[in-house]
């Protein structure tokens, strides 16, 4: 039976644990799919490298407005998917053959499950212990509870976001069901790129979970640029001839809606049930995942836990730093770096939706602030009252935030053009405990960027005194 100094379950974000002071340990890596997991292969970059095409179409029909006016956009869409691929591809590759020739380093390409307290059993009938193991499962798209919708199949038109982007050629309709980050960036791309797009929301706006007047703005712009129906959801589908019918519930009541492919985008859940954790004595929430402690300790000694497996936010910033704390913790257990293993203890976790306006934020909401009772001021500055707005024409903009009486930075929630670049000043603010005062007056802001308007906003913030 195989035993190692330390095995890491996942190869996203697991995989950048082998720092150089765990250098010599004999480590493997259990990896059930793609080398380089979700963010890399079918997550975050991917998806960003189609959202960029379909914002340059969306874009040059808008020029119309800047008076510039351009013939109607040919999408080449077997281009698009394989330069996107042509580079990921090869880095995924490359990681893994890089893992495969160190010597210390065993990678099982199959599934692993618990047996026991750092006892594993793989797929392949082997078992593996170990003295520490990191668990870096991640998550899983689901699906609904829709017979025929219940999760990808690709080859009848049905697709999650792992699926989705590498389809042989566009279909002429999709049926985009969700409203939150994924639904929202996929209907973006996909009618972008031509595709007839009807997005299905169960609640009354999209991305619900942002600052009311953001969530209230994204949802104007976006039915005014496609078909989008709220407070909707999917009741049963049938295929016929290669079409789906759905049939929907609304406020108008029930209603069919024909389209040749599906994508499911109602949320992730985290990989724990594929791993029996309970079996390896982990203790879960009660949305299945692994509960850990500030140093990213499970119930169990020895056994560490990071991302989206753990983490109540799936994103990839904040599963790089569990890791960065994952490995100073394992580096300080085994002796290697002296000193106190380190607190997962960052300031507030900023998250952006790269639709078309993008969507950034990080902190409590209004609502979240009231029910809270924290007293708080707020300046919601328009976009198009800075001098960039008005280069851009900006109809929609908006930066919320929402500071404490005297100063201190709490939240901030933005719509707009590059918002997920424009509200990193705040994020370092609140991070670093700058005022909004420090912030504003402390810095010459370039003139005429677009920045100023978080300039603007902490000028108009009502503080006291
Ligand atoms: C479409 C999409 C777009 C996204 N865009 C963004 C974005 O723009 N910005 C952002 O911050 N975040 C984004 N995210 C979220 C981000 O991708 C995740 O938060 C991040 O990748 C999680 O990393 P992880 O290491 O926890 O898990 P993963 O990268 O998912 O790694 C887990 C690995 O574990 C493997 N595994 C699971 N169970 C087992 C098992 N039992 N045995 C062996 N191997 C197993 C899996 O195959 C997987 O490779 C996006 C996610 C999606 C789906
Ligand atoms: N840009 C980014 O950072 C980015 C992009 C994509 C994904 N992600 C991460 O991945 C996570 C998962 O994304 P997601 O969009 O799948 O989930 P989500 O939680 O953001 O949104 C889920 C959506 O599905 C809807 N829904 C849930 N169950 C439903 C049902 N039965 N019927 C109809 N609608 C239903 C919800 O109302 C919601 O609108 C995100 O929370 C985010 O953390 C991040």
């Amino acid at each position: 039976m195989p035993h190692h100094d330390l095995v890491i379950i996942g190869s996203g974000s697991g995989n950048s644990l082998l720092t150089p002071e765990l250098e010599g340990l004999d480590v493997a890596i259990v990896e059930k799919g793609v080398f380089g997991g979700t963010c890399l292969n079918v997550g975050c970059i991917p998806t960003k490298m189609f959202v960029l095409p379909a914002d340059r179409v969306v874009d040059a029909d808008d020029a119309r407005r800047l008076g510039v006016t351009f013939t109607d956009p040919t999408v080449d869409w077997p281009a698009v998917r394989d330069r996107i691929f042509g580079r990921i591809d090869p880095i995924s590759a490359g990681g893994e053959g890089y893992r495969r020739g160190q010597e210390h380093v065993t990678l099982y390409r199959t599934r692993a499950r618990f047996v026991g307290d750092r006892r594993l059993v793989l797929d392949t009938g082997e078992e593996v212990t170990a003295d520490r193991v990191v668990v870096a499962a991640g998550s899983r798209a689901v699906g609904l509870t829709v017979d025929g919708l219940t999760g990808a199949d690709p080859d009848r038109g049905v697709h999650t976001s792992d699926t989705v982007m590498r389809m042989d050629a566009l279909p002429p309709r999709m049926a985009v069901v969700g409203g939150g980050f994924v639904a929202c960036e996929m209907a973006h791309v996909f009618d972008g790129l031509g595709v007839d797009v009807v997005q299905v929301q169960r609640s009354e706006r999209l991305l619900m979970a942002e600052e009311e007047e953001v969530s209230r703005r994204f949802t104007e712009v976006t039915t005014a640029r496609y078909d989008v129906r709220l407070r909707t959801t999917v009741t049963a589908a049938e295929r016929v001839d290669g079409v789906w019918r759905l049939t929907l519930s609304g406020p108008e009541g029930e209603s069919t809606l024909e389209a040749e492919t599906v994508l499911l985008a109602v949320g992730r859940r985290p990989n724990t049930d594929l791993l029996d954790a309970v079996d390896g004595g982990l203790a879960l929430h009660v949305d299945g995942r692994v509960v850990v402690d500030a140093q990213q300790r499970t119930s169990v000694p020895g056994v560490w836990a990071l991302g989206d497996v753990s983490s109540p936010w799936q994103l990839k910033h904040v599963a790089n730093h569990d890791a960065r704390v994952v490995a100073h913790n394992l580096a300080v257990d085994l002796g290697r770096v002296d000193g106190p293993p380190r607190e997962n203890t960052l300031g507030p976790v900023p998250h952006a939706v790269f639709g078309h306006p993008q969507v950034a934020a990080f902190g409590p909401t209004a609502a979240e602030l009231d029910t809270a009772g924290t007293p708080y001021v707020t300046k919601a500055q328009e976009v198009g009252d800075v001098a960039y707005g008005w280069a851009l024409e900006d109809r929609h903009g908006v930066l919320v935030v929402h500071a404490s009486p005297r100063g201190e930075i709490l939240a901030a929630h933005m719509l707009g053009t590059q918002a997920s670049s424009v509200i990193q000043p705040l994020v370092q603010a609140a991070s670093l405990g700058q005022t909004a005062l420090e912030v504003a007056r402390g810095q010459y802001w370039i003139h005429p960027a677009l920045a100023e308007v978080v300039e603007n906003a902490l000028l108009g913030l009502p503080l006291e005194g």
